[in-house]
């Protein structure tokens, strides 16, 4: 059996190497020719896959290790009888985390002791955006939930959903949609200038869900006008081509890796081995612990009380912060349009590897029940 996989899928080798033949490819505009011959196509975000690529090869089971499907023709590959995996929620957590890690930020940068006091409006309200709200509301935020599909769907069942405008009065928002169009409920620049124009410099925009969902001249567009609102993409219309002028002009700027936490990326590959090993009738024998490294930060001890008022966050940041991610984005900001598209790639290819707070135990000496609540939500471990 040929597999062909993108050469960012990890442990490619470790999780499929029994089935046979491994061939790594450039996932950004791999061709018809290079994967005619395969059985199995493993991909990532950046393949289209459907018709185009695969009418005419031997494929016949395609896996994605990402949460989104945007670049998939699902309906193509089940007319043509080709088997497809995702990995949903694979890196929900590692989202979660990036979007706590902002919120911190934004929290120092307004001067909030507490940020707790800010509201925060979530858009998408599955595993992602429910991994968010849980934590967030575990830690003490007002969380209000927008989800439309789920709300058509759940009605009474659910929990209290509210519209997008309700979502958009609130001191953050965050997107974690989907991207889909021609549908009820589509997401393609659900953001537009009619929403925009109503925030203002006493909010922040997040956008963790797909660059689409905004609409980028309309962005770049409000961000030139009074008041407008922070904003922190980590995705962006047209990657890798991104705007650099809408770089200049927003708070923080990532390169599409809120899911690139080394526990994210690696259930995505599991996932996916998964889902190939039932096609093929075959045990599933390997898990994703079974690959993890030990961490390199895997303890972190708060010794006095005075420590602790901060401690959430320092904790936090120390396993991820989002701003150093934003510098080395602006570095590649410059040069031709070519250049600054391979620089985000290059960026993406070579992430440094960033482990979940899951894998950091957290010391405390007398410290509150509620503190140590909320280092349970975040998702540390705690010895006491
Ligand atoms: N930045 C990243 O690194 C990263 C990582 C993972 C996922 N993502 C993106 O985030 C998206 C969400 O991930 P998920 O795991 O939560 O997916 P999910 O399918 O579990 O949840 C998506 C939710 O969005 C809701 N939704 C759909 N249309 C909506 C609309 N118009 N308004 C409000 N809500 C709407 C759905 O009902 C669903 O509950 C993915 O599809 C992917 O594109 C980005
Ligand atoms: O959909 C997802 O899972 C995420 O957007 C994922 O992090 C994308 O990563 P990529 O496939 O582009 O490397």
């Amino acid at each position: 059996m040929l597999i062909v996989a993108d050469e960012n899928i990890p442990l490619v080798d470790s999780f499929f190497g029994d089935f046979g033949e491994i061939r790594r490819v450039s996932g950004r505009g791999l061709s018809a020719a290079e994967v005619r011959d395969a059985d199995v196509l493993l991909v990532r975000s950046v393949t289209r896959v459907g018709r185009e690529l695969l009418e005419g090869s031997r494929v016949r089971f395609v896996g994605t290790a990402t949460i989104g499907t945007d670049h998939i023709d699902v309906d193509w590959l089940e007319q043509a009888g080709i088997r497809f995996a995702s990995a949903p929620g694979c890196n929900a957590n590692s989202v979660a985390e990036y979007v706590l890690s902002v919120l911190s930020a934004y929290a120092e940068k307004r001067g909030l002791e507490d940020w707790t006091e800010l509201t925060v409006g979530i858009v998408g309200v599955g595993n992602v955006g429910g991994e968010l709200a849980h934590k967030l509301e575990r830690l003490g935020f007002e969380v209000r939930l927008c989800d439309p599909p789920r709300a058509d769907l759940e009605g009474e069942d659910g929990p209290e959903f509210v519209s997008l405008e309700q979502a958009l009065a609130c001191d953050v928002v965050t997107l974690h949609t989907p991207l889909t169009r021609d549908q009820q409920h589509a997401t393609y620049h659900m953001v537009g200038a009619e929403q925009l124009a109503g925030l203002t410099s006493d909010q922040l925009l997040v956008n963790a869900g797909r660059g689409e969902v905004i609409d980028t001249e309309a962005l770049r567009a409000r961000l030139d006008e009074p008041n407008p609102p922070l904003v922190a993409l980590d995705v962006w219309e047209r990657e890798p081509r991104i705007d650099p002028s809408l770089v200049d002009r927003i708070w923080i700027a990532t390169p599409h890796i809120a899911g690139y936490s080394l526990e994210g990326k690696v259930q995505g590959t599991e996932m996916i081995y998964q889902a190939l090993s039932k096609y093929l009738g075959l045990p599933v024998r390997k898990k994703s612990g079974q690959f993890l490294p030990e961490p390199a930060l895997s303890k972190v001890a708060f010794t006095s009380a005075a420590e602790e008022a901060d401690a959430i966050r320092v904790a936090l940041r120390l396993c991820y912060d989002p701003r150093p991610d934003d510098g080395r984005l602006r570095t590649i900001m410059t040069g031709s349009a070519e250049e600054r598209a391979a620089g985000f790639d290059r960026l993406r290819r070579n992430y440094p590897v960033r482990r979940e707070c899951s894998s950091v135990t957290v010391q405390l000496k007398g410290s509150s029940k509620s503190l140590q609540d909320s280092f349970r939500a975040v998702g540390f471990k705690l010895k006491i």
